[in-house]
């Protein structure tokens, strides 16, 4: 029997579309725990690979993190995974109004999942990009940017579509899609 996964994180929104997304079939366990990892600076995959072991130095056995990167292409991918605080200060509105003097309101939502078997193994990574544009905000301020990120081929935001349809599309949804494949290989060679 493999040991259960822990999954830290200190977003509860991230946890709930992670256990949709993954629904009851998954081959292994994964609880959480819920701990504020430090907020690293750095390339994306730089900081999937640190929050990892950061994370892995909290918990005795297999660990899961995930960060995520929301990245204006006319502004060189910022605010990319410094989106939280960019967030917290400019609320929804002002993420918008960031790109005001830009045609170009195209964005990328990133989401990078970092797994390690302990603190000694190096993390591997499996990743998620939608395309989106950004826009006014639209929908419930449920969850973070959602209201105003609007994926490509889509008339509504993230915050307006259904959760359900927003987990089949979303960088999470993506991202959690390799880390299925992944696990259900090793899975079928253990059989
Ligand atoms: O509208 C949203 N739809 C999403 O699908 C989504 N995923 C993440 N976020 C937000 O983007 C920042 C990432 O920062 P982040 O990866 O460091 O997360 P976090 O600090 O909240 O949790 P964690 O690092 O403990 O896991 C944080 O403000 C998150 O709330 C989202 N907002
Ligand atoms: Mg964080």
């Amino acid at each position: 029997m493999s040991k259960p996964i822990t999954f830290v994180t200190g977003n509860a929104k991230k946890l709930e579309e992670l256990v949709a997304i993954l629904g009851p079939t998954f081959p292994r366990t994964i609880v959480s725990k819920k701990i504020d990892l430090p907020e690293l600076q750095g390339e994306i995959d730089e900081i999937a690979i640190k929050k990892c072991k950061e994370a892995a130095r909290h918990v005795n056995g297999p660990v899961l993190v995930e960060d995520t990167s929301l990245c204006f292409n006319a502004l060189e991918g910022l605010p990319g995974p410094y989106i939280k605080w960019f967030l917290e200060k400019l609320k929804p509105e002002g993420l918008c109004r960031l790109l005001e003097g830009w045609e170009d309101k195209s964005a990328q939502a990133i989401c990078t999942f970092g797994y390690c078997e302990d603190a000694d193994a190096e993390p591997q990574l499996f990743k998620g990009i939608t395309d989106g544009d950004i826009v006014s905000p639209r929908g419930p301020r449920a969850f973070g940017w959602d209201p105003v990120f609007q994926p490509k081929g889509y008339d509504k935001t993230y915050a307006e579509l259904p959760k359900a349809e927003k987990n089949t599309i979303s960088h999470r949804y993506r991202a959690l899609a390799q880390l299925q494949q992944h696990f259900d290989k090793l899975d079928k060679l253990e059989k």
